[in-house]
This record gives structure tokens, sequence and C-alpha cells, in this order.
């Protein structure tokens, strides 16, 4: 397909293949099962990220975007990851992917080395062997984008991921992808408001979707969340958890940025609407 024809997610997709290309040569699919293989197993992330009596967060390390451009520098990821986790994040999101986000693997597995809560990959995953690959480098989660994959390979990522230990998160825009990932064996479904082809954010979109997720999957409510009060809307909506990333990387205090999210989300106000 001609560049200027593709969606932004198309675009990223196509780049993200190149890149993969690259390391498969690199790196064997035997290779990475080994290294994975001999990674601590995956942690349970389903009770991590529906807390009793408060909203998860998820903190991300994040560099750059393509909406945003450069966000932050982040010359050590990892003392970033120790910071949300100082703060009280549920678990953290890395972004490997290259070319728009700036991350890498390097990335992941230095998170990964330095925190004890759940990890997440998050790329634009199209393959087993990125599958491979996240648990490898000692992910605990994946992200998943219906709208980038077709329903029998998505169907098969979340097998993969979850045959592997790991949870799928499976990131949505509409009420039919909602359908598609509950059909596809979800457990945790991520409702994104930022529009992949427009770049542009609606916050209500998760109080649009949560009602279409069935309870019992874990409901994450994905970017756009500015400060506490974001946090509280999104939980008065339904969400078990929230997915921070700008708002957390050009903070000069994440720290005590992420308790304060967190603090929003144990708001004793909210407790009626989580049970
Ligand atoms: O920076 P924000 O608005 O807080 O958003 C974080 C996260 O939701 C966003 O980075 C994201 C959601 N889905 C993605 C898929 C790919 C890359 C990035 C994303």
């Amino acid at each position: 397909m001609p560049a200027q024809e593709r969606t932004v997610l198309e675009d990223i997709v196509a780049g993200v293949c190149e890149d993969l290309a690259v390391r498969q040569a690199q790196t064997s699919l035997d290779d990475l099962k080994e290294r994975a293989s001999r990674m601590p197993g995956a942690i349970d992330c389903v009770p991590r990220l529906r807390l009793e009596d408060s909203v998860s967060v998820i903190s991300e390390v994040k560099r750059s975007s393509p909406s945003k451009g450069e966000l932050a520098s982040i010359s050590d990821p990892a003392a970033l990851a120790a910071e949300y986790e100082a703060g009280g994040a549920s678990a953290i999101s890395v972004l490997t992917e290259q070319r728009r986000f700036k991350g890498t693997l390097e990335d992941l597995a230095a998170v990964r080395a330095r925190v004890d809560v759940p990890v997440l990959r998050k790329d634009f995953v199209v393959t087993p062997y990125q599958v491979w690959e996240a648990r490898a480098y000692g992910a605990d989660m994946v992200l998943l984008i219906v709208a980038a994959l077709e329903q029998t390979v998505l169907e098969s990522l979340v097998e993969r991921v979850h045959s592997l230990g790991m949870t799928a998160l499976v990131e949505v825009h509409t009420v039919d992808e909602v359908a598609r990932a509950v059909d596809a064996g979800a457990r945790v479904i991520g409702v994104n408001a930022r529009n992949l082809k427009t770049l542009d954010v609606d916050r209500t979109t998760f109080a649009r979707l949560a009602p279409a997720v069935p309870d019992g999957i874990v409901r994450v409510a994905e970017s756009g969340v500015r400060g506490p009060h974001d946090v509280m809307d999104y939980a008065r909506s339904g969400a078990d958890a929230v997915l921070v990333g700008e708002a957390l990387v050009t903070d000069s205090s994440p720290r005590s940025s992420v308790a304060a999210l967190v603090a929003a989300g144990a708001h004793p106000s909210l407790r009626a609407v989580r049970h």
C-alpha cells in the first residue's frame, strides 16, 4: 500500500514489521524460547488490576508519541519505573516500539529487573514471535490492539499470551471491537480514548464502551488522564484500572503524581460505584 494512503496505525505496523524482520534474522525463535525458559514465571495480573477498594494505576514509560513527538528523554527507564512503583503503581507499561515511541526491548528488560509489579510490553504485536520476545524480556502482560489484527490472528495471539502465563491487555476503540475482544478470550480489555486514525483523545469513549464489557472482565481506561480528576471520572464510569503515560513522563515528581492518582482512585466517594 502506498504510504500516503495508510492510516497512522497501518503505518506504524508496517515499520514494526520491518524492524521485526531485522530481529528475526538475528535471533531465532528457538533462542528466544530458550531465553524465555530461563525467566521467572509471569505474574498473575488480573488480581493486581482489579483491587477491592481502589483503581489500579498502570504507569507508562514513554519517550515519544506520534501525536506529541518527543515527551521526555528518559535516560534511565528502570529508575523512572522504580519511582512509579514507589508511588503505588500496580503495573508498569513499557513502550518497546522504536520508531514513533523511541522504546526498546532493553527498556523492558531493565524495568523488569528493577520492579516487583507486573510489566506490560506496549507495542504493536502482530506475530507469535513478538509474544515470545515479550516473555523472553520479562513481560507479564502484552498489549494486543484489536484494530491491528484479523480476528483469527487476534484469537491465536490471545491464546499464545495466556499459554505463556502472561495476560493479554486487549485494546479496543469501538463497541464492535469489544465484542471481538470478548470472543477472542480477553480477560482484560483496555478502552483507548485516543483514536488511532486521527490521534485525537475523546475521554467519553470509555463511558460509552464500558457497559459492553461483560462483568468479570477487567476494564482498563487508557489515555488522556491529566490528573486525579480524570481518574475519578473514569472510575465513576466503571474503570478497574487506568493507564497513564504523558502526564507522568512530563512530570518533575512522578512518584508523588502516581501517589495522587492512586489516592484519587481510592477516594471513599467511589465506593458506591465500585460495588
Ligand atoms: O500518554 P497517555 O495519554 O496517558 O496514554 C497512555 C497510553 O494509553 C497510550 O500510550 C497508549 C494506549 N494505547 C497505545 C497503543 C500503542 C501505543 C501507545 C498507546
